[in-house]
């Protein structure tokens, strides 16, 4: 076929698809969403060469092409980000950074910020994504099991011992799961105790709140704005073992009072209670 019919169709069934979102909000939350993981798709067998080419396999340098790819991204949703504190992150070697998980959308904004030597945690259902599976392996993602606490604290003991060899520092979500209801899930306590055990700071990050741009209950998802703030690092130096509970719970408060501040909301009371919205944030795309 001529490339210019080509080109016709391709503009053709764009203008279709556009006029289709317009019409109903959920059309144009699913094709959103759809040109969101194709996007993700096509940047990542972008990325897979030029990592095996620049970097020869699996390493934390490829995150630096993973960043530049997907910092492209939020420019077809309409995104903007406004980010305070970068100096933060500029601790010497290696750190636990902590951050809270609204979406999928989430990657945006990580490698809007992300620092120099940083790879995540991520649940291992994410590797089995086909070739995004591939470049999160390649950028050195580090993938555990939740099904099984005993297997994902012996990952994060070896995590805890390479992060101070290689000099790296490790990105944890503590609410453990996508969570979009305006408020913050319970910390669950890995990155606190991997901090602890490897005696590194802890920086905190925190996201505005999505739900005003994106809900998927109302198949909502539209342009925003997204604040995020990297909070000074919190010192772990001579704790042990029996200080976790309470890292973990002033990490908590201080970003949840952060959360509501960037969100230009109000605090609600500490108790989570039956008031919250009900907004849930995953995808059945997403296992
Ligand atoms: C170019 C285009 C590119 C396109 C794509 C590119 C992608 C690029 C890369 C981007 C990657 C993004 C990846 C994002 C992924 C996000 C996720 O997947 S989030 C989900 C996975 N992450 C997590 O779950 C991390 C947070 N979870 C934890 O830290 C958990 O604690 C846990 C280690 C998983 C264990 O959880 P669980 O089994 O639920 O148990 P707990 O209740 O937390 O703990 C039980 C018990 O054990 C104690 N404990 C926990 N950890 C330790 C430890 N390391 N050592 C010792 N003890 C530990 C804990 O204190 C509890 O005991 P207690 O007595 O109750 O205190
Ligand atoms: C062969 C398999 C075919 C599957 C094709 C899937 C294609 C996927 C394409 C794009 C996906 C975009 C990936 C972005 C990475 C975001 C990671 C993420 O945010 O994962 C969610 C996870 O943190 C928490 O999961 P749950 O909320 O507990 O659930």
């Amino acid at each position: 076929m001529e490339p210019g019919w080509l080109l016709w169709g391709a503009a053709v069934l764009l203008l279709l698809l556009h006029v289709l979102a317009e019409l109903s909000p959920a059309v144009g939350f699913v094709l959103r969403l759809g040109w969101y993981c194709l996007l993700c798709v096509l940047g990542s067998l972008l990325a897979v060469p030029a990592c095996l080419l620049l970097n020869g396999g699996r390493t934390v340098r490829n995150m630096r092409i993973i960043k530049n790819i997907v910092k492209a991204f939020k420019y077809f949703f309409g995104l903007k980000f406004e980010v305070k504190g970068l100096e933060n992150f500029e601790v010497e070697g290696p750190a636990i950074v902590v951050s809270n998980h609204q979406s999928i959308l989430d990657m945006m904004g990580l490698m809007e910020v992300l620092p120099d030597n940083c790879v995540q945690v991520g649940k291992k259902e994410l590797l089995y994504t086909g070739i995004v599976g591939l470049i999160m392996y390649l950028g050195g993602v580090i993938f555990i099991n939740r099904k099984s606490t005993t297997s994902a604290k012996m990952v994060m003991s070896e995590v805890a011992k390479t992060m101070v060899a290689e000099n790296v520092k490790v990105w944890v979500y503590p609410e453990g799961t996508r969570n979009c209801t305006g408020d913050f899930l319970p910390f669950k306590k890995g990155a606190f105790h991997l901090a602890i055990q490897a005696q590194v700071p802890v920086i905190p990050v925190v996201y505005s709140s999505f739900t005003s741009f994106y809900n998927p209950k109302t198949k909502l998802f539209t342009s925003g704005k997204i604040k995020v703030e990297i909070l000074p690092p919190i010192e772990t130096k001579g704790l042990t073992s029996d200080d976790v509970s309470d890292l973990t719970d002033r990490c908590y408060h201080t970003m949840r009072e952060t959360f509501f501040v960037l969100s230009g909301r109000p605090s609600p009371s500490e108790q989570w209670g039956p008031d919250q919205p009900d907004v849930w944030c995953g995808t059945a795309l997403l296992v």
